[in-house]
Parts: C-alpha cells; structure tokens; sequence
C-alpha cells in the first residue's frame, strides 16, 4: 500500500464512494463486490461502513489507467492491479483499481472482491503479512471467493488496530 503505517482512522464509522465502474462488470456486481469486501473487516472489528454519494467520503473508489490523479500512475495490464492510501485525512482510505485489468466476480481475471479486500486492508491501516494463506499477503492468488475466509494474521492484525 501506499504511505503504510500505523496509521487508523480515529473513528468506527466510515463512509464509502464509489466514483466511477469498470466497464468489465455491471454496476450491480461492482457495488455488491465492493460491499462483500468491506463487510469482510467489518465481520471481525467494531467498523461500520456506510455508502454514500458526497464527495467527502472517508473512502474514495476509483478506477482509473496510467496516470489517474495521484502520484502513483498505473502501469497498463498486470504488474500493479490497485492500490489504497493508509488511512489519513483527504487522500487516506481512498482506494484505486487500474482499469487496464479485467476485474471479475469469478475466479477469470481478477476476482474484484478479493483484490478489493485486500486493498481495504491497507486503506484501514493494515501492512502486509508473511503467512501465506492471509488475505494480506502481498501476491494475488485466485482463491475461490466463494470459499474465502480471513487467516488468523489477518482478524489479529484489524483487532490491534480497532479492538
Ligand atoms: O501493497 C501493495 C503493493 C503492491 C501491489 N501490487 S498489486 O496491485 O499487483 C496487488 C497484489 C496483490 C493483491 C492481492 C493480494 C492478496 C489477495 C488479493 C489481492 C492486490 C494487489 C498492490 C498493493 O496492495
Ligand atoms: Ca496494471
Ligand atoms: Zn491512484
Ligand atoms: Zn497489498
């Protein structure tokens, strides 16, 4: 992630975005993906996610090619597929999907759901970790999403940072 730390929002109650779809999916399944992937962390913390349209939400979800608007500009198919800033005000949270991938809900491409958990990880504060089997391991693996579930590391390192 990006600026990672131990940076936490002071606050339980988040707002959440969506600024704009991936054409690869119907907004139905984005909006659903994403909100399968924040209920994962809000399953196992006191967080409480709640969408809005105002552009002063916490968390700010975009998809985006190339250069996007921060410093960090995306780097065509493959390589660097998303990435979120740490919680902070203004850019923190906010969390990137690099549209020159294919984004699915299945396991072709890249399940959005489990990309988008992972980057929520980081957008609350959350490094990487070494245990293979946690969501928060640096590289993609195409998991059934259907079976997914959070390793220990992964419930122990929200639960550090929100109780
Ligand atoms: O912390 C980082 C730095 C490098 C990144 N590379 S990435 O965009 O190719 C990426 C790699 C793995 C994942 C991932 C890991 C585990 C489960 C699901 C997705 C998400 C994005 C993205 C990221 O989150
Ligand atoms: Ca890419
Ligand atoms: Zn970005
Ligand atoms: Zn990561």
């Amino acid at each position: 992630s990006i600026f990672p730390g131990d940076l936490k929002w002071k606050k339980n109650d988040l707002t959440y975005r969506i600024v704009n779809y991936t054409p690869d999916m119907s907004p139905s399944e984005v909006d659903s993906a994403i909100q399968k992937a924040l209920k994962v962390w809000s399953d196992v913390s006191p967080l409480v996610f709640t969408k809005v349209d105002s552009d002063d939400a916490d968390i700010q979800i975009s998809f985006g090619v190339r250069e996007h608007g921060d410093f960090y500009p995306f780097d065509g198919p493959d390589g660097q597929l998303a990435h979120a800033f740490a919680p902070s005000p203004g850019i923190g949270g906010d969390t990137h999907f690099d549209d020159d991938e294919t984004f699915t809900t299945e396991t072709d491409g890249y399940n959005l759901f489990l990309v988008a958990a992972h980057e929520f990880g980081h957008a609350l504060g959350l490094s990487h970790s070494k245990d293979p089997g946690a969501l928060m391991y640096p590289t993609y693996s195409n998991i059934n999403p259907a079976v997914f579930r959070l390793s220990q590391d992964d419930i122990d390192g929200i639960e550090s940072l929100y109780g």
